[in-house]
């Protein structure tokens, strides 16, 4: 499905309100917790597709499942079947097996885990044969995914002793560890978590932190929440950042203490003049200024979901921009950084030089194009989705557009409510 954006035949001033699906971060860590221990109850949970690819792969009967695209639950899976008895093939898209996942299969057979490698060595489909952990201490890379420790600390509390999860190299995407910690906590687990100022050196590697897990019987909660998704709430930051002084927009339900990163939008987006105040569990999103800065430069090491979102809505305002901390955008749902640099060259107001993990764009503000520019997505919601406030600019052309199901379903629909004219063509 393609999808021609055009810019809204009148401007909106009425307020809308937007109720956005549940986190996927939260909801992927919490159907695992449930599947250890049952007696968790969910309330909230995104209705996105790589939640329901995780919620089939837990009930289903049969020793084969199919993620699609969802890193989450390929990796959280991962270690789940192999804490478990029995043998399961696990699979997931194109894209999916070629998305490396050596580091985590790696520290899982160090620990006893059988799995094979059915393809490519390093990369899905796995063969796993459960049931077979049988160690206390594991050593893994901290600087590619974050994922991959997050999938051994959600198994911690169900093994017999527990586990010590050492990290080597510098930790990346630290907020989704955060939240592990956080979640595995709030069920009474005990999480120990050093953070060594200098690291040491072990092995020849370079150790930089350790993660002390102890085993859990019984959860102390049994009802938790998730919140509303944060990364998703980014293209609405975008959208308000294009409009005019005074225009509002309210998400709801957001938390003030929020475990997800991404809630870091909130500072990020005051720098293209939005303002976000909470009321109850409401995010106001308010357009104050226009003195906007000429460039900025931000490290995404922590929220690399934000990279896209940021980039497009620079682009649109014509805020040169020099963004950092970029490494694992190229092993997402598309080289991101390559997809970047290809789409954003489409708007003749921008030039995008690239390295291996960072993107320079130089820009002027936004004007109208004679035609539709060009959206390919590359199987990424992001992409899709992190252009799409362009359109009150520009006309877009989003190809393959239905690919925004991964983590916002109702994106589309949403977007149709700010008067975005939308045709499938
Ligand atoms: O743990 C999680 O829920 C996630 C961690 C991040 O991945 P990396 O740790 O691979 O950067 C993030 O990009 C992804 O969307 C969700
Ligand atoms: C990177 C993402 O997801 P995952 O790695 O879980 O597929 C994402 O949603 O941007």
């Amino acid at each position: 499905m393609d999808l021609l954006l055009e810019k809204p035949i009148e401007s909106l001033n009425k307020e809308l309100t937007f109720t956005i699906t549940g986190s996927k971060s939260e909801s992927n860590r919490l159907l695992i917790l449930q599947a250890l221990y049952p007696e968790l109850e969910i309330h909230n949970l995104s209705n996105s597709d790589d939640t329901v690819h995780m919620q089939e792969a837990l009930m289903s009967q049969k020793n084969h499942v199919n993620i699609g695209h969802a890193g989450t639950a390929m990796r959280f899976l991962t270690a789940y079947y192999s804490s478990i008895e029995g043998i399961v093939t696990i699979t997931g898209s194109q894209r999916m097996q070629q998305r490396p996942i050596a580091v985590l299969v790696e520290a899982l057979k160090s620990i006893g885990a059988k799995i094979e490698y059915l393809n490519e060595e390093g990369y899905p489909p796995l063969q796993i044969e459960g049931g077979h952990i049988n160690a206390t201490i594991v050593k893994l890379n901290a600087s590619i995914s974050s994922q991959y420790i997050t999938a051994l600390m959600l198994i911690a509390p169900s093994l017999k002793n527990g586990l010590k999860i050492e990290l080597a190299g510098k930790l990346t995407s630290r907020p989704y560890i955060e939240m592990t910690v956080g979640y595995l906590r709030s069920l009474g687990v005990t999480v120990n978590w050093s953070k060594q100022d200098t690291a040491i050196q072990k092995d020849k590697q370079i150790l930089s932190e350790v993660i002390q897990i102890k085993p859990l019987d019984t959860i102390i909660h049994k009802s938790l929440t998730v919140e509303s998704d944060w990364s998703s709430a980014g293209y609405w930051y975008s959208w308000v950042a294009l409009q005019e002084i005074g225009y509002k927009l309210t998400l709801q339900y957001y938390f003030k203490e929020s475990v997800q990163g991404d809630s870091k939008l909130q500072e990020y987006y005051e720098a293209f003049g939005v303002q976000t105040t909470f009321v109850n569990e409401q995010l106001v999103l308010t357009k104050i200024s226009d003195k906007l800065a000429q460039r900025v430069v931000i490290n995404l090491v922590n929220e690399p979901d934000q990279a896209q979102t940021i980039f497009a809505t620079c682009l649109a305002l014509g805020i040169n921009a020099h963004l950092t901390g970029l490494h694992t955008l190229r092993i997402k749902e598309t080289d991101r950084i390559a997809a970047l640099k290809d789409v954003g060259s489409r708007f003749r107001e921008s030039v995008i030089q690239t390295t291996q993990d960072t993107i320079t764009l130089t820009c002027v503000p936004l004007a109208p194009h004679d035609k539709p520019v060009v959206i390919d997505t590359f199987d990424d919601h992001r992409m899709a989705m992190a252009f799409a406030p362009l359109a009150c600019r520009t006309s877009l052309l989003i190809k393959d557009a239905g690919v925004v199901t991964k983590s916002y379903p109702q994106f589309w629909d949403d977007l149709k409510r700010v008067n975005v004219n939308i045709t499938e063509i």
